[in-house]
């Protein structure tokens, strides 16, 4: 199907986002009129430059509180016809009417529309009416489309906005009810599940399709299944993107439509982590925490760590420590890299020498290198090391990584790690950091379990980090205290006071400052190491089925890592 973007869904001055939108792979726009009545340019330019980037002008909106008013205003429409004429769109978007005068009289409503398709008829425009979830009197969409049948005016039909029908809790199984041909046009916008006024939710918090709570793809499917043959289009009001690159917000948008259209390549979710990369020489904190060194790469100056199944590829370069690539284990690779550019995620273009194994790797949103491979394939990564096993074995393998994103690009990330990647959102968590409120969201499939955290700008403590999951913690912690002190990173008494009221646990958690959680599957025991640069470990055990991350305790590891970071 064609895809369109209203202008209100990126930044910038109206030309900003016309060549954003386009770059993006759009084939049309609805012009929302604050964009308009803001540009410099005549309208008759911007539809030069809008078909000069190959856009279609879909749709132009809103015309506001207009039926069932006192007194029928043809005055206005006639003004915007005209300006829709020399903008060379066709379509006007009518939101029913948020004013104390509008009357509650459906026939005075349908009477008015009319009046109003009739005049637009002259004009070679159509209009598309739609229900505002606070609208005064018609709120809900198939009160829309009765006042659309009652006018009966072949110029008149209904545009359905997914945001205002999933937002009510409205069954959009009636929208197979209205004839395809009625429905003019098809706003697609999600949002996450807030309990909130519903104006102030729409206007601030709506996001692309995947990135929130609604059933976008249930939704498009009723619309399809009633004939509508026009434009998926989204109209996002969100904060955020009014802030970020247009053309990054645009290019995030086209890949939600094209995940939510159902054309991307499929492919499995991956199983697990193959390897943690990590830059800036953290050779004696794994080597502390039972690592060997295991192999050499024969080409590059990467050197591979191994515990259990937990693999960590060491730069010897003296940047600051950073996690650069993960590693994930991928069933079929080759699918992976293909749904990845189906959805428009960079490949990253990799030198290698002729006998190395091939690695297919995709940057995530935050720079993140993510490889996928077949660890087990003879001929896999591995042979590229020369390897020598020995080792410790209180470390498994990697449990999750926790990656921090900064706040703009936290809805990117998710779409990325939920479509691309095929990992599902869990919920979303909030606690306080002593110099603001950290936003988390666990995303999980297959076996990887990925964290993505808000980065704040003011004084936040570096927020990469590898959790491993170990056999017996309690053993591994108490070596870590007796051979490295200063490793490991102190837990407050207030702590343990609190969790000895709360629950009845095993005193050597003190002693170790071994932290704990439960949830109705399982207990949880996780202790962090220091930082390095931007990267810490933490080093965790999962009994019975506990799904959690000890997400409970990060505040107490947010105020001790800011107490470090101070002089
Ligand atoms: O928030 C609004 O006023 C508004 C305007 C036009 C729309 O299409 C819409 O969904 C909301
Ligand atoms: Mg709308």
């Amino acid at each position: 199907m064609r895809k369109s973007i209203a202008t209100v869904s990126v930044s910038g001055t109206l030309v900003d986002k016309l060549e954003a939108i386009a770059a993006a792979g759009f084939d049309g726009v609805e012009i929302f009129e604050h964009d308009l009545i803001t540009c410099p340019l005549p309208p008759e330019e911007v539809r030069r430059r809008a078909a000069d980037l190959g856009l279609t002008i879909d749709l132009y909106q809103p015309f506001r509180d207009f039926e069932a008013m006192p007194e029928l205003d043809l005055r206005r429409a006639d003004r915007k016809f005209r300006l829709m004429e020399r903008l060379g769109a066709d379509l006007l978007l009518v939101c029913s009417n948020v004013s104390p005068l509008a009357a509650g009289d459906d026939d005075l409503a349908a009477e008015h529309l009319r009046l109003l398709a009739g005049r637009a008829a002259e004009h070679g425009i159509r209009i598309a009416y739609e229900a505002l979830a606070w609208g005064r009197h018609v709120n809900d969409y198939l009160h829309s489309w009765r006042i659309v049948r009652a006018a009966d005016h072949p110029n008149l039909g209904v545009c359905l906005d997914s945001f205002h029908i999933l937002s009510r809790g409205s069954d959009p199984i009636g929208i197979e009810a209205i004839p395809g041909d009625k429905i003019f046009f098809l706003q697609l916008a999600d949002a996450p599940l807030l309990a909130m006024d519903v104006l102030q939710w729409s206007r601030h918090h709506r996001c692309f399709p995947g990135q929130g709570g609604f059933d976008l793809p249930g939704f498009l499917s009723h619309v399809r299944a009633a004939g509508y043959r026009g434009p998926l289009s989204l109209e996002v009001f969100n904060d955020h993107f009014r802030q970020t690159d247009a053309r990054r917000t645009a290019l995030d948008a086209m890949r939600s439509l094209i995940a939510l259209e159902g054309t991307a390549h499929e492919a499995a979710a991956p199983s697990g982590f193959a390897f943690a990369e990590l830059t800036g020489g953290l050779r004696d904190l794994a080597s502390a925490l039972g690592f060997t060194r295991t192999g050499v790469h024969g080409t590059k100056p990467v050197e591979l760590w191994e515990q259990g199944e937990a693999r960590l590829l060491l730069h010897a370069t003296g940047h600051e420590a950073a996690l650069t690539a993960i590693g994930l284990e991928s069933p079929e690779p080759t699918d992976a890299v293909k749904r990845a550019e189906s959805l428009l995620a960079p490949v990253l273009p990799r030198v290698r020498a002729r006998d190395e194994a091939k690695l297919d790797a995709i940057a995530a949103p935050d720079g993140t290198q993510i490889f996928f491979c077949r660890t087990a394939q003879p001929g896999g990564w591995l042979q590229d090391f020369d390897p020598a096993r020995a080792g410790s074995q209180d470390v498994t393998h990697i449990d999750h990584i926790a990656l921090a994103q900064p706040v703009h690009h936290f809805d990117e990330a998710e779409l990325f790690y939920r479509q691309v990647l095929g990992l599902s959102p869990q919920e979303s968590l909030e606690f306080a950091d002593p110099y603001g409120l950290l936003r988390s969201k666990a995303m999980t499939g297959g076996g990887t379990r990925m964290v993505l955290n808000v980065a704040h700008a003011a004084g936040q403590p570096p927020s990469q980090h590898v959790a491993l999951a170990c056999a017996d913690l309690l053993r591994l912690a108490r070596r870590l205290r007796a051979e490295h002190p200063g490793l490991l990173l102190p837990i407050p008494a207030n702590y343990y006071d609190d969790l000895e009221a709360r629950h009845e646990v095993d005193p050597e958690l003190r002693e170790l400052g071994v932290l704990y959680d439960r949830d109705e599957h399982g207990e949880f025991l996780h202790l962090y190491t220091v930082t390095v640069g931007r990267v810490f470990f933490e080093l965790v055990q999962r009994f019975g089925g506990y799904q959690g991350y000890g997400a409970a305790n990060a505040p107490v590891r947010l105020a001790v890592q800011h107490s470090r970071m101070s002089p």
